[in-house]
């Protein structure tokens, strides 16, 4: 509008000729609109100034923008290549460490850099002594999948924070948290998908910040939700075999049981049906090789997406939720292929299935934005829910009347007053949860809260046999009370993950945002209804 508004009249054709391919050169939508403008003006595509048009190939008609187009495609593919491969000139990188420190700079440093602290003040950054230690690993172990300090933020939204964690050859890893609490992101991050704010990863030894396609080649995804397209199961697996450049695509997962230490069950599942491809034999989808994926049951859907992840054989697997949405037998079958899969791997697998860590991982890490506890199953629930959990029946029940119920829970008081009992007794049922420190202190039915704390304060570390001094009161008063069974056990993983996201004060995302909510615009909401109802 301006050109024809101000240019003088027998240039306004050539200055908007100027004016097109300038902006042409710099946006592929600018030619594309150029060749709708040309298309809708027959002069343009007839003449050439006083003269006819050669051709309408030519660099005025349609030859410009198709020739930007195609500078433009190379151009920009070169620079995705360049950004894929994570490839950075030496004069463009800061100082390169490969070794990753714990408590690196909050200030979005790439590197994991030390800052000189003490050890105390380290450690204080972390939530807890396993975690710290975990992060001090992580520098000079040799496993294949090293997290070192790892931080990711969307804005003033600090989503990972400092996430460190190590897992060699042979282990699954268990990624455990609550919704929202950044496993996704994490994920993200050691694919190499999200780039991080701070920290690195490290698959055998090569940085996804400095050498992601290098590190790519290392690892397999199967991502939260599968992406199946109109192919059958076999298809698929050829396709993304090419696509990884994998040659022997039948026998490409051939040994994805190699390593000594590879379960029977694996080596079973490569014997049967030698001719097969064997991703299809190690998860088991061989009687659906020729199904559409479409058509595939969602268990059967989770299997596929883990036989693309396999597909080149990658030493470092990673599973987003691999069994989300499957009925509990499914689950299952899915737990025994993954443990099938991961001999000869670092395997990392996100859940908010407490049964499928338990099950699965050799170790367990839960995080909420950072790491809160790891370790394996048993020693977060030595550590975490070191606490029996006591369940009684009652031999009339389910007709137990309130004051036999009350007499019993009157005993558990006198005999285990630190025991908290839960609210609500079904049917002549009680359950009771007594801290394993203090399983064996008896105390009179008059003691006051002060005195508990003083009970609880003066057992030792020696005093650990609670188990035994708990049964024996159990046993000791099992007629007197009435009890027809009682059973006994330790805190589940369930139990010991709502410790910690308690003791962290850890909420779900949502739940956090509905708090948000009534902070701000809650209570101005309050405030308008009130004012409403007092006019
Ligand atoms: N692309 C993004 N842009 C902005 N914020 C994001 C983005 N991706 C994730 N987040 C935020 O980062 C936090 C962690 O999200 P993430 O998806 O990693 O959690 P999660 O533990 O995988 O949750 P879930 O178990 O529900 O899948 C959330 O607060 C989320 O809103």
């Amino acid at each position: 509008m301006a050109i024809i508004t101000y240019a003088p009249t027998e240039k306004i054709d050539s200055f908007v000729t100027i004016a097109h391919f300038t902006i042409a050169l710099v946006t592929p939508s600018g030619n594309l609109l150029r060749a709708l403008l040309l298309t809708f003006n027959e002069f343009s595509l007839l003449c050439h100034g006083d003269e006819r048009a050669s051709y309408a190939g030519d660099i005025t008609v349609y030859g410009g923008p198709i020739l930007y187009l195609l500078v433009q495609s190379l151009l920009l593919l070169g620079f995705l290549v360049y950004y894929d491969s994570g490839y950075r000139p030496a004069f463009l990188s800061r100082k390169v460490r490969v070794k990753c420190q714990p408590n690196f700079q909050r200030s979005m440093d790439t590197n994991c850099t030390l800052q000189a602290r003490s050890q105390d003040a380290e450690e204080s950054e972390y939530a807890d002594e396993d975690v710290y230690r975990e992060a001090v690993r992580v520098n000079d172990c040799k496993d294949e999948l090293r997290v070192c300090n790892i931080s990711k933020s969307y804005g003033d939204n600090l989503a990972v924070d400092r996430v460190a964690f190590g897992v060699p050859r042979g282990e699954i890893f268990a990624l455990l948290g609550p919704n929202g609490a950044g496993k996704s992101t994490s994920i993200g991050l050691i694919r190499g998908d999200v780039a991080p704010s701070g920290g690195d990863v490290f698959l055998e030894n090569e940085s996804i910040v400095k050498q992601r396609a290098a590190a790519r080649l290392h690892q397999g995804v199967c991502p939260q939700f599968d992406a199946m397209d109109s192919m059958t199961s076999l298809e698929h697996l050829h396709f993304y075999a090419r696509a990884r450049g994998v040659t022997d695509v039948e026998h490409n997962v051939e040994q994805v049981c190699r390593d000594p230490t590879a379960t029977a069950v694996c080596r079973q599942l490569l014997k049967k049906r030698a001719n097969e491809p064997q991703v299809m034999n190690a998860v088991g989808l061989s009687a659906f090789r020729n199904r559409m994926a479409s058509k595939l049951s969602g268990g059967n859907k989770r299997k596929l997406s883990l036989g693309i992840a396999l597909i080149g054989n990658p030493s470092v697997l990673l599973v987003d939720e691999g069994s989300s949405g499957m009925d509990a037998g499914a689950k299952r079958i899915m737990w025994r292929t993954l443990s099938a899969v991961s001999s000869g791997r670092s395997l990392v697998l996100t859940t908010h299935s407490l049964e499928e860590a338990d099950a699965l991982g050799d170790r367990v890490g839960i995080m909420a934005r950072r790491m809160l506890a790891i370790g394996t199953s048993d020693s977060l629930r030595r550590k975490h829910g070191d606490a029996y959990y006591v369940h009684l029946v009652h031999k009339d029940a389910p007709h137990t009347s309130d004051a036999k119920l009350a007499e019993i829970k009157n005993w558990i008081r006198i005999n285990f007053p630190l025991a908290t009992i839960e609210d609500r007794s079904f049917h002549g049922q009680i359950r009771f949860e007594v801290p394993n420190r203090v399983a064996s202190i008896t105390d009179d039915t008059s003691s006051s809260m002060d005195d508990k704390k003083g009970a609880k304060a003066s057992v030792t570390p020696t005093d650990r046999n609670g188990i035994s001094s708990l049964f024996e009161k159990l046993e000791t008063s099992k007629d007197e009370l009435g009890m027809e069974f009682y059973a006994v056990s330790q805190a589940t993983l369930d139990q010991v993950f709502l410790n910690i996201v308690g003791k962290h004060n850890v909420q779900e995302e949502d739940y956090q945002k509905a708090r948000i909510a009534t902070g701000a615009w809650g209570k101005t909401k309050a405030w308008l209804r009130k004012t409403a109802h007092d006019a």
